[in-house]
């Protein structure tokens, strides 16, 4: 008989191996050739990659992941392994971490789970809310990885988690710690990575689902409408992305009279350079420069204990 013997995949993006242009022109030159995330035919998507955008992205891009890479690595790879240690800590059974794009790569982690008998899988992709961009891609990574097994695991694929009440209270305690620690500000900012509208508009509900999160924590947090604001950051290419985009609201609040700001970015499950850089050193800029006096950036949850214990409560689910 089929025992089962279950082990955690847990997966996030992935991030450049050293904050070197070769590096990073490595890391974007994989991350960028994924269907998933520019879907432009590849006749024409390969010399704008490799001509055009790799060689001017790469250096300036590897100065940014130099601004906030700390002696251990990446705070990428660093949140992500120390979520997987904790995980692991409160768990029975194994918990592997592979990244997308980088290192450690999925096949290593699946590998590493498989070695130790693992024959049924729980795959977390640590993105908080569905997108056609990164948890379609993580699907589309291990199917592409399991065409080469000749028998397969039982899978047990963990779409996404927008709404879970132990992710909203986590998100919440987080939002009241800094509350406590700096003041209620004038407005709360929670901003969301974006995608092209197109997207959308073909059908990923990505959008619906960052709008979850964020009525869920405003209802938890007791904040009127005009106490909290949900924007998209991180726009790529020249198509329309989905709006309000971050950067302009930051430069336009000021002048509506919005002075202290509180930014969070709960579709991060750890920091990393989109929010350490973008959010806390662009944006802060942005907000500062346009008259704003206090901003104050709310870490994601990384590896506090609430994040933890809700990674346990999803994976249990399938024990
Ligand atoms: C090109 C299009 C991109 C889409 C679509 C996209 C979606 C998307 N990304 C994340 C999470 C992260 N993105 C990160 C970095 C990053 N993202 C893009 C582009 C797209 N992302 C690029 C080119 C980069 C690299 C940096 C740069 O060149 O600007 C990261 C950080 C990685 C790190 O090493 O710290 C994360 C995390 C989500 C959640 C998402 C869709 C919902
Ligand atoms: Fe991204
Ligand atoms: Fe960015």
């Amino acid at each position: 008989m089929r025992q089962d013997k279950p082990g955690v995949l847990l997966v996030n993006l992935g991030t450049p191996d050293a904050p070197t242009t070769s590096a990073v022109k490595r890391y974007l030159k994989q991350f960028l050739s994924d269907k998933r995330v520019v879907d432009t035919p590849r006749w024409l998507w390969w010399p704008i990659l490799n001509i055009g955008i790799l060689p001017i992205r790469s250096p300036r891009v590897a100065k940014l992941y130099a601004s906030v890479w700390t002696d251990e690595g990446s705070p990428l790879l660093v949140f992500s392994k120390r979520q997987r240690d904790a995980l692991a800590a409160k768990l029975d059974i194994p918990v592997a971490l592979g990244m997308s794009y980088g290192n450690p790569s999925l096949k290593s982690a699946v590998d590493d789970l498989m070695a130790q008998g693992v024959n049924k899988l729980i795959v977390l992709p640590l993105y908080p809310q569905f997108s056609c961009s990164t948890v379609a891609s993580v699907w589309d990574g291990l199917s592409s990885l399991f065409a080469g097994y000749r028998s397969l695991p039982t899978v047990h694929f963990i779409r996404d988690y927008a709404d879970h009440p132990a992710y909203i209270a986590a998100l919440k305690a987080s939002v009241e710690r800094s509350f406590a620690q700096h003041g209620k500000p004038d407005l709360l900012l929670a901003s969301f990575h974006g995608i092209p509208q197109r997207f959308a508009n073909e059908g990923d509900d990505y959008p619906q689902r960052c709008h979850d999160t964020f009525d869920a924590l405003k209802t938890a947090l007791g904040l009127s409408d005009s106490e909290a604001m949900l924007t998209f950051q991180s726009r790529f290419g020249r198509e329309p992305w989905l709006t309000p985009y971050t950067d302009e609201t930051m430069q336009g609040l000021p002048a509506k009279g919005v002075k202290h700001v509180q930014v969070m970015s709960p579709g991060f499950a750890s920091d990393c350079l989109e929010t350490l850089e973008e959010i806390n050193e662009q944006n802060r800029e942005f907000f500062l420069h346009a008259g704003g006096t206090r901003f104050e950036y709310i870490p994601a949850l990384n590896d506090d204990e609430a994040h933890i214990d809700m990674m346990l409560e999803l994976v249990n689910q399938y024990r």
